[in-house]
């Protein structure tokens, strides 16, 4: 690929199609990640978020369709040179040994190998979540909120110009949720292309450039957070009736009530 890592990346899915086991999880999802943007992945429970994440970031083959970066089939890559175009943070992860906090931000650096730069990186991903107070301390001894923080970090310190994150926001207090968000904000300013799955619909409506709505594993809309997160379309999607009051750029979601019994 002709292209540096620090150089901007488009990501497009064409008509990607997962099963897992007999179920169609993903059904011929169409849309494109562009640098700039932040995007985030919204829909119910097993609406097929972190099925969509997960191919987009390698971990997932999709059984149907492509994943294409910057126009060349991302399915052909070696999974060296995916893992330094895109970083991917999972839904969940248990640590599977007590490595300190910062060594565990450091992996996020593998896939460069040893950069010169290597602390100064980590201490500044540290810094971005607010965890160098814990740079030392075992990951199995912190708080779940404090670990996602540290996995986080991870994710932060490398130079993929993709970064994709499951459910970033969740386990985080409201401090770290807006510290978090306006960092995702600033690296898609800064020409990184943002993907995450969400489930706060105000921080997804006030951050991120556009909105992809998911249902049992298609796209139901995709576009600008006006446009996509509408009463009728979040009735459809979850069943509720809600309102979105905008102030200032910021939107407040407000759930009202069931509108039918729960599909799932
Ligand atoms: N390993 C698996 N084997 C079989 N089915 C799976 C597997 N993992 C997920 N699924 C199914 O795939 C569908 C989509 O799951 P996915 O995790 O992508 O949803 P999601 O939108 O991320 O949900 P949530 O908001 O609950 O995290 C669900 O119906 C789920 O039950």
């Amino acid at each position: 690929m002709s292209y540096t890592a620090e150089q901007g990346i488009e990501a497009a899915c064409i008509a990607l199609g997962l099963q897992r086991g007999r179920k169609n999880v993903l059904r011929s999802v169409d849309c494109t990640f562009k640098p700039y943007e932040l995007t985030a992945v919204v829909g119910p429970n097993g609406a097929g978020k972190s099925s969509l994440l997960q191919c987009l970031s390698g971990v997932q083959r999709p059984s149907t369709g492509r994943i294409v970066f910057n126009g060349e089939d991302a399915g052909r890559l070696a999974a060296s040179q995916r893992a330094r175009l895109g970083a991917f943070l999972p839904q969940s992860e248990t640590p599977a040994w007590s490595l300190c906090a910062a060594d565990m931000v450091a992996l996020g650096l593998l896939p460069w190998g040893r950069l010169p730069d290597r602390e100064q990186r980590v201490q500044q991903a540290l810094l971005l979540v607010d965890a160098q107070a814990f740079a030392e301390r075992p990951v199995t001894q912190l708080s779940g909120g404090e670990l996602r923080r540290v996995q986080l970090a991870r994710l932060l310190v490398g130079r993929a110009p993709l970064l994709i994150a499951d459910e970033p926001t969740a386990a985080l207090d409201i401090r770290h949720q807006l510290q978090l968000m306006q960092n995702f904000r600033s690296l898609a300013d800064s020409g990184k292309t943002v993907v995450l799955a969400l489930h706060d619909l105000s921080l997804a409506a006030r951050f991120c450039d556009r909105i992809l709505l998911m249902l049992d594993g298609a796209l139901l809309a995709q576009g600008a957070p006006q446009a996509v997160l509408t009463p009728a379309l979040i009735g459809e999607a979850y069943g509720v009736s809600c309102e979105f009051r905008w102030r200032d750029g910021i939107a407040d979601f407000v759930p009202l009530d069931l509108l039918r019994k729960s599909s799932g």
